[in-house]
This record gives C-alpha cells, sequence and structure tokens, in this order.
C-alpha cells in the first residue's frame, strides 16, 4: 500500500482496505471529486453499483453503473448479491458485494458515490472499515446550477432532486467528516488528506501487533 507511510517492503499487503463512503445531494460534486481521487490514487477503485434508472447520455455499462432491469435486481437482492441497496428517486442502486470483498481482502481502498441509506448499511455491516464524508453544495442555488451545466438530466428530474436534496442533508451528522465543495481543487485536496490520514490509523495495521511484541523482546 504505497503512500500510508507504514508499508515499505516489509509490510507491503498487510494493510486491510478501507471503505471511503462519499454521499450529497444529487449534484454537489461527489462522482467528479471521486474520479479525480482515483486518478491520483493508483491503489484506490471505485464500487461500480447496480441502478435500475436509464443510462445518461455518455455513462458505460460497467465502468459508471451496471444497468438492469427491476427484476435482473430483484433477483440479485433475493440471492444476497448486495452489500447494500436502496431506492433513490424511486429507482433501485446496490452495490455488489464480490468485488468489494475482493478489493479489501487484496488491502486495496473503496470509494463509494451512495446515498445516506447506502452509507448507514456499509456502516453498520463494516464499522472497522468504513469511513464516511459528506460532500455539501456551497448552497441549493449553486447546486440546481450544477445540475442544469451538467446537461444530463431533464428539468423535472432536476426538480425531482431538487426537492430531495434537504433529506439528503438532513444526514450530514451521521457522517465521519463534511467537505465544503466549493472550490474544486481545495474540496479535493480535503478528500485525499481525509483518505491518507485514515490510511494511518493504528487499527487498519493488524500486522503492528506483531511488531510490537517482537520489538519488546529485544533487550
Ligand atoms: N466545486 C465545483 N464547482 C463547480 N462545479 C462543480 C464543482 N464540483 C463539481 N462540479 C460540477 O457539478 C456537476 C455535478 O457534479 P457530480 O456529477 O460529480 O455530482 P454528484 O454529486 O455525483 O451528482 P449525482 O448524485 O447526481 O450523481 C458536474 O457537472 C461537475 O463538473
Ligand atoms: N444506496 C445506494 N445509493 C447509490 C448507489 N449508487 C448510487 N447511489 C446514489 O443514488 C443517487 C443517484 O445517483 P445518480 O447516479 O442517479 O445521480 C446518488 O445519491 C448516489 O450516490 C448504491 O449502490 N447504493
Amino acid at each position: 500500500m504505497s503512500g500510508d507511510g507504514l508499508s515499505g517492503p516489509v509490510f507491503r499487503g498487510r494493510r486491510r482496505g478501507l471503505m471511503l463512503v462519499l454521499s450529497s445531494p444529487s449534484g454537489a460534486g461527489k462522482t467528479t471529486l471521486s474520479k479525480r481521487l482515483i486518478s491520483l490514487n493508483p491503489d484506490l477503485v471505485l464500487s461500480i453499483s447496480a441502478t435500475t434508472r436509464a443510462p445518461r447520455p455518455g455513462e458505460v455499462e460497467g465502468q459508471d453503473y451496471y444497468f438492469m432491469t427491476p427484476k435482473e435486481f430483484e433477483e440479485k437482492i433475493a440471492a444476497g448479491e448486495f452489500f447494500e441497496w436502496a431506492k433513490v428517486f424511486d429507482h433501485y442502486y446496490g452495490t455488489p458485494k464480490a468485488p468489494i470483498e475482493e478489493a479489501l481482502d487484496e488491502g486495496r481502498d473503496v470509494v463509494f458515490d451512495i446515498d445516506w441509506q447506502g452509507a448507514r448499511s456499509l456502516a453498520k455491516e463494516a464499522p472497522d472499515d468504513v469511513v464516511r464524508v459528506f460532500i455539501l453544495p456551497p448552497s441549493l442555488a449553486l447546486l440546481r446550477d450544477r445540475l442544469k451545466k451538467r446537461k444530463q438530466d431533464s428539468d423535472d428530474i432536476i426538480k425531482s432532486r431538487m426537492n430531495r436534496a434537504k433529506s439528503e442533508i438532513e444526514h450530514w451528522n451521521e457522517y465521519d467528516y463534511v467537505v465544503l465543495n466549493d472550490d474544486f481543487s481545495r474540496a479535493l485536496e480535503k478528500l485525499s488528506e481525509i483518505l491518507h490520514a485514515e490510511r494511518l490509523k493504528r487499527v487498519r495495521h493488524p500486522w503492528l501487533e506483531g511488531f510490537v511484541e517482537e520489538l519488546m523482546k529485544e533487550e
């Protein structure tokens, strides 16, 4: 795990990966932030969610989402294939379990772009591994502007996302960190700092116990 300061060649691979969960009202910038964070951190992978909503222009199957019908989604729920799932804006969204478990076991960190329901479920499922960050927009007026300028949703969809913004923001204090995405570079820098500090946490380095035990045997 490069870049965490505790993982020279001797310790490489001994840290368990962490789950960096980003939530925000729609349009606050979590997708853009998570993609930039990943481009700066090769050890970081994005959790690709499944959804029953239609693809937006330019969205690619398997890169942005796994797009599926409600029937396919419900079959996967029944088969226990999701780490968590929720209904957001009247569509199903869910986190496939297998790729996440594989990445964490390999000691890789995973970023999640999910709503407050998903964040709550993941924190319950894996309290030691989850780090929750809430992204706030500078104002609701600027949030609406960003959704409009993104040019990917109809006016009706933008309206329904704005209607839901306050009920997402209401959950801000369930999160470990809150980042205000006013200036993009500054928000990205704060997110990077959170990631790097969290990587250093004692609990993420189980090898330390054995290391200190050996250290204490020395005269
Ligand atoms: N700090 C910023 N200043 C101005 N525009 C921004 C900033 N951060 C992101 N944006 C722009 O705002 C729009 C919405 O960002 P993004 O799609 O990342 O939001 P999101 O939170 O992932 O939304 P959704 O939940 O709908 O997927 C994009 O066009 C993005 O380029
Ligand atoms: N609980 C989950 N929420 C998810 C997941 N994937 C995405 N989302 C959230 O849904 C809304 C809408 O996303 P959009 O791509 O249609 O704009 C947004 O808040 C996402 O964070 C998931 O797997 N689980």
